[in-house]
């Protein structure tokens, strides 16, 4: 796919040429899918903004149909189209704003996949989920070579048992002991090959199930940390876990074990049928006329078993993820809040309702195995009164009876088997297409795009300009309108505002967590669109209000900071650690660096938790910081040595950093501050507060306030 990309976009420039627009820059891909094919579209737009030519594969000319349709919506008109044996170029003038067209094309995208949507038919998706086991083909392939011969050995024994049971009520004794002797000599050596071939079945099954999933594991675990963190706005993690733990194993399970069971199935249903046929046909006709009724009213049964039991599960997992997981994993506000009796109750009253419904599947459930039960036992029952009247009359003895009754009862199972492959069809198609959905999602912006600038130098001269912006989520409510910011490398900006104004926002555009619907954030006076986003993030430093750390050992902690944190040597994480303060209080615990912190270990102190970061983002040694102060206070000890380690931290390098002490807003070579979506004021410490009627006046004016009251309260 990249390699196609690759291939799209140098042909891409090559026209380019041709009109004599050399210069332009990839922006974003669109992914728009038709129906035999994923191939992605490319927009691209020139430097100038004059022009925009849009690229996509020709799939037997349904380019340009895709193209006309894109035409009616009145969306594009293009100037020139290129039409080469593999792609459609069509250049564009962007007299309409360019971001508009994006949208459009955005919202073109979703519409032909929901079209696409609804229209997919069930076997597209069956292909695709048998495309997942063409790796394990020979593997199966062995598998189902050996439930051929299983089954074979499975469906014969009937007939021989019958065999068996002849001999002994036939034979003449001089010849019994001999002929009942070898008989069964040699079942005993066909039944323990039918062994031998079904063990080796279920193991090729099952490891072939386990690669498919391994292989879906990790293909879907890169494609959801590929994705932008918009995305993971719009997701819910419980869902995305879902997806990896869950929706993997359905597959792989339908696609191996319930495969190989649904097609022994079918072999033994089918070989069964022409048995209890060869055996005797009149028996036989007379089932055939008794079972296909009962068995429809079976399966429209178990549909309706299902669809409970789907509701019941669908209950389950809102309860469990939403409520339990949720709760659990914050316990310390529940408890800090006292909430305990509050949320058993909430979660009661969703689990009664989950009762209700597995009450109602239980009276449902005993009806049907009821009823099943019952219906095979009278089938059963009136084969043997049919086979007796039979065998009354010498038409039929009494081991092709035996033998027939057994065929009748594999019969009965594997159709039972049948319906059950076909449930477990259906849900592995559904967790397939959950799957699927996910895989083939392309990120807005990609992480490592390799055609983007990576310059050699950086000095680490940070802007906004003009910028507008939203989170995708909430569009309605714009976070920046207009706003303009300008760092000089090697300088510390500290930026300030109330609450909610947008600081921390301002971080995650500078490290493309998010684009700005308009305007540019640059570094270096690059547009940081035009930089390689890895690149980008590895000159960038942070340090949030809320540093994460991950459950693993607080050396592996600090090295996570590190490009290769595998080349980190210890002495660099102890220098590190020392520089941030962090030394003294890691050496303490019995495990010093090897000690295992986050939710399954040890917890930090706020305080310890951010020297720990800082000793991370040391290690990094980034150009550029970006530093959250922490808003919660810190005992004196701690606040002096984080902001010890903050200055160690912050110098020779360029800062932002969202202040929230004096101290830091007084050492800071600016101050800008946040309010009514932009930069209403910047200055020095001094300039800002000089001005009586300014906002940093009154802001600083409020905090003193706030922390006096804080203090009268402290001592009263
Ligand atoms: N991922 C997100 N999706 C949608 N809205 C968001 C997201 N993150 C923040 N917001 C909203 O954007 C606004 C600005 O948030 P931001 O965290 O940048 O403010 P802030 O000035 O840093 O606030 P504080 O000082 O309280 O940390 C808030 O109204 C917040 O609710």
């Amino acid at each position: 796919m990249y390699g196609t990309m690759l291939r799209m976009t140098r042909f891409t420039v090559g026209k380019l040429q041709q009109c004599n627009i050399t210069c332009c820059r990839s922006d974003t891909f669109y992914h728009l899918s038709n129906r035999t094919s994923r191939t992605p579209w490319k927009r691209q737009v020139c430097k100038n903004g004059s022009c925009e030519v849009l690229v996509m594969p020709v799939y037997k000319g349904r380019s340009l149909s895709w193209l006309s349709c894109l035409r009616t919506g009145g969306l594009f008109l293009p100037k020139r189209v290129w039409t080469h044996s593999r792609h459609t170029v069509a250049l564009y003038s962007t007299s309409t704003d360019s971001k508009q067209t994006a949208k459009s094309v955005s919202n073109q995208e979703s519409k032909v996949k929901t079209s696409e949507n609804s229209l997919r038919v069930p076997s597209e998706d069956v292909k695709k989920l048998l495309q997942l086991t063409y790796p394990q083909r020979w593997r199966l392939t062995a598998a189902v070579g050996f439930l051929v011969i299983a089954s074979s050995v499975t469906m014969s024994a009937p007939y021989f048992l019958g065999k068996v049971i002849d001999t002994i009520y036939t034979s003449p004794p001089e010849d019994f002991t001999s002929s009942l002797t070898s008989l069964c000599i040699m079942l005993t050596g066909v039944f323990l090959c039918g062994g031998a071939a079904n063990a080796a079945r279920v193991y090729l099954m099952q490891i072939s199930g386990e690669q498919i999933v391994r292989k879906l594991r990790e293909t879907l675990f890169s494609s959801i940390l590929k994705q932008e963190v918009g995305f993971f706005d719009k997701t819910r993690t419980g869902e995305l876990i879902n997806r990896l733990s869950a929706d993997t194993a359905i597959v792989g399970n339908c696609l191996t074990d319930n495969l190989s069971d649904g097609l022994r199935s079918l072999a033994q249903a089918g070989a069964g049928v022409g048995m209890m046929l060869y055996v005797s046909p009149s028996l036989a006709a007379f089932v055939l006329m008794v079972v296909p009724p009962i068995a429809c009213l079976a399966v429209i049964f178990g549909r309706f078993l299902r669809s409970i039991s789907r509701r019941t599960q669908d209950a389950l997992a809102e309860a469990t993820q939403v409520r339990a997981e949720e709760r659990i994993s914050n316990i310390r506000t529940v408890r800090a809040f006292g909430k305990e009796l509050t949320e058993v109750q909430k979660y009661s009253e969703k689990i009664d309702y989950i009762f209700e419904l597995a009450k109602k599947e239980a009276v449902l459930s005993a009806g049907f195995y009821g009823v099943t039960g019952l219906s095979g036992n009278i089938i059963m029952l009136s084969v043997l009164y049919k086979g007796g009247l039979l065998m009354a009359s010498e038409a039929m003895t009494v081991g092709q009876l035996s033998s027939f009754l057994m065929y009748a009862f594999w019969v009965g199972i594997s159709i039972a088997g049948f319906s059950s492959f076909y449930s477990v069809l259906m849900k592995g198609l559904g967790a397939g297409t959950r799957l699927w959905e996910l895989m083939d999602r392309k990120p807005e912006f990609p992480l490592n795009e390799g055609l983007l600038l990576k310059p050699e130098q950086l000095k680490g001269e940070l802007e906004f300009r003009n910028v507008c912006f939203a989170y995708p989520t909430r569009k309605d409510s714009p976070i920046f309108q207009d706003l303009s910011l300008s760092v000089p490398a090697g300088s510390v900006m500290a930026v300030v505002g109330s609450s909610g104004t947008g600081k921390s926002t301002l971080v995650s555009l500078l490290l493309r967590l998010y684009d700005p619907d308009s305007g540019v954030v640059s570094v270096d006076g690059h547009d940081i669109r035009d930089l390689n986003p890895y690149w980008l993030r590895s000159h960038i430093g942070t340090v949030s209000q809320e540093p994460v750390l991950f459950s693993c050992s607080i050396a592996e902690n600090i090295a996570y900071g590190a490009a290769d944190p595998s080349q980190v040597t210890i002495e660099n994480i102890y220098r590190a650690a020392q520089i941030a303060n962090a030394h003294d209080f890691i050496q303490e615990f019995p495990k010093g660096y090897d000690t295992v912190v986050g939710e399954k270990g040890v917890l930090l102190s706020g305080g310890q938790k951010q020297r720990v970061a800082i000793a991370r983002a040391l290690l990094k040694n980034p150009k550029i910081l970006l530093l959250d102060e922490a808003t919660s206070a810190l005992d004196a000890e701690n606040e002096f040595l984080v902001q010890e380690a903050l200055e160690r931290l912050m110098d020779g390098r360029t800062v932002l950093i969202i202040a929230h002490r004096l101290s830091t807003i007084q050492s800071a070579d600016a101050v800008a501050v946040l309010d009514q979506h932009r930069v209403m004021e910047i200055g020095s410490h001094a300039k800002l507060l000089a001005n009586d009627q300014g906002l940093f006046r009154k802001l600083m004016e409020k905090q003193a306030f706030l922390q006096a009251e804080q203090k009268h309260a402290l001592f009263k």
